[in-house]
């Protein structure tokens, strides 16, 4: 068997060299003629999976992406070809939803403010909205989902309209598919007319995909409105962003709120998992035999620690920098984005960070009550 996989996806080796013979790619200039002999291709978000660099193949058995997001994937071309296709659900929203949060407490850090008394309306309630709502709640901080399809879907939590969320959040993270037609599109969700109609002061995040905002108005609204915070990590025409929206942009990062390495090992792992069943194999590996230990196996705090406690704010902040410190990302962005290949480049060599989970909070004193360690428990954080 021929596996055809992206260069920057990890333990494909680990994970698929029982299978056949690997051949690692660039993903983004995969072209038919090397796509043409492969059995199974695994991919990222950067290829275009459709007719065009697929139709010299006649002996493809499986396409998986290692991803969340499918719009990459021209999923009605391969089913009607009868290949079978798999993305991965799931495998990257811990790491996203610890990016937003992560960046919500810099932001707050940096401006003074405490996003303890912050509203946050979360746009999309999926994986990723519901892992970023999981942190911002155990941090006790009020959180309004949106998600209309859901809602209608019969799900149970508290949903409000875009309109409430625009009226009345203080921060506003993006977490939807980009869909360009239909009721629910969320292509330039986010239009002029929206981003003028921003309360004042409000913090507006998008770790989705770039053009659920219209990058276009966020500069004109953005240049007119200093009041504005703004943190992206998916950028309208990547791999180019707009060179005028960087310097209107308070945390700038390539895509990578999903980069942690618990993240991409569950993406190739689920791949992985789709072959197995297609091929009748038994599934022999498991995720955390492919993780390596985090350099600082535990971190000891003491009585005073109440993460819960506005006040510990910047304690917490320095905290979840351990596992990831964001700035080192917009530091590096605003230096290499308008380098020839520098959004790739930096996503290429990005040291995946890992998550909370893979760091130990020991709790050295009794606490006046377990709440603080439970709350750290539900960030994310083992405890003990
Ligand atoms: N920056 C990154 O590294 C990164 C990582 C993972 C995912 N993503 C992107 O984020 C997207 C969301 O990921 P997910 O795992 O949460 O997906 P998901 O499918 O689990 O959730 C998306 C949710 O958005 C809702 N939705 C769709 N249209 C909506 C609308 N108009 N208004 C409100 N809600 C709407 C859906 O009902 C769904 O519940 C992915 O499709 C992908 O494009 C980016
Ligand atoms: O859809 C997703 O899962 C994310 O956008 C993903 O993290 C993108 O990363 P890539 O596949 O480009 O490495």
């Amino acid at each position: 068997m021929k596996i055809i996989a992206d260069e920057n996806m990890p333990y494909v080796v680990e994970l698929f060299n029982e299978f056949g013979d690997i051949e690692f790619v660039d993903g983004r200039h995969l072209t038919p003629e090397q796509a043409q002999d492969a059995d199974v291709l695994l991919v990222r978000s950067i290829t275009k999976v459709n007719a065009a660099l697929l139709e010299q193949n006649q002996q493809l058995k499986f396409v998986g992406s290692a991803t969340i997001g499918t719009d990459h994937v021209d999923i009605d071309y391969l089913d009607s070809r009868n290949i079978p296709f798999s993305n991965a659900p799931g495998c990257n929203a811990t790491a996203v939803g610890e990016y937003a949060f992560i960046a919500m407490l810099e932001l707050a850090t940096r401006c003074g403010e405490s996003l303890k008394d912050k509203v946050v309306g979360i746009v999309g309630a999926g994986n990723t909205g519901s892992a970023t709502a999981k942190c911002l709640e155990a941090y006790g901080v009020k959180v309004m989902l949106c998600d209309p399809i859901k809602q209608q879907e019969g799900d149970e939590r508290a949903f409000y309209s875009l309109e409430q969320v625009l009226a009345e959040a203080d921060v506003i993270s993006l977490h939807v598919p980009i869909t360009k037609d239909g009721e629910h599109k969320t292509w330039f969700l986010f239009d002029e007319a929206r981003l003028a109609a921003l309360k004042p002061n409000t913090w507006l995040l998008n770790c989705c995909r770039g053009e659920v905002i219209d990058n276009n108005a966020l500069i004109k609204v953005g240049q007119q409105r200093s009041d504005l915070k703004l943190v992206l990590d998916v950028w309208q025409g990547e791999p180019n962003p707009i060179t005028e929206l960087v310097p209107l942009v308070d945390i700038a990062t390539p895509h990578i709120a999903g980069y942690s390495l618990e993240g991409k090992a569950k993406g190739t792992f689920m791949l992985y998992e789709k072959l197995c069943q297609l091929t009748n194999t038994k599934v022999t590996k498991t995720v955390s035999d492919l993780l390596p230990p985090f350099h600082i196996s535990e971190f000891s705090l003491s009585v005073n620690a109440d993460l819960l406690d506005g006040a510990n704010q910047a304690k917490l902040l320095g905290l979840a920098r351990m596992a990831y410190d964001v700035r080192d990302d917009d530091v590096k962005f605003r230096q290499r984005f308008a380098q020839l290949n520098g959004f790739d480049q930096m996503r290429k060599q990005h040291k995946h960070r890992r998550e909370f989970s893979a760091l130990t909070l020991n709790f050295v004193q009794a606490q006046l009550s377990n709440e603080p360690m439970l709350a750290a428990e539900q960030l994310g954080f083992k405890v003990t």
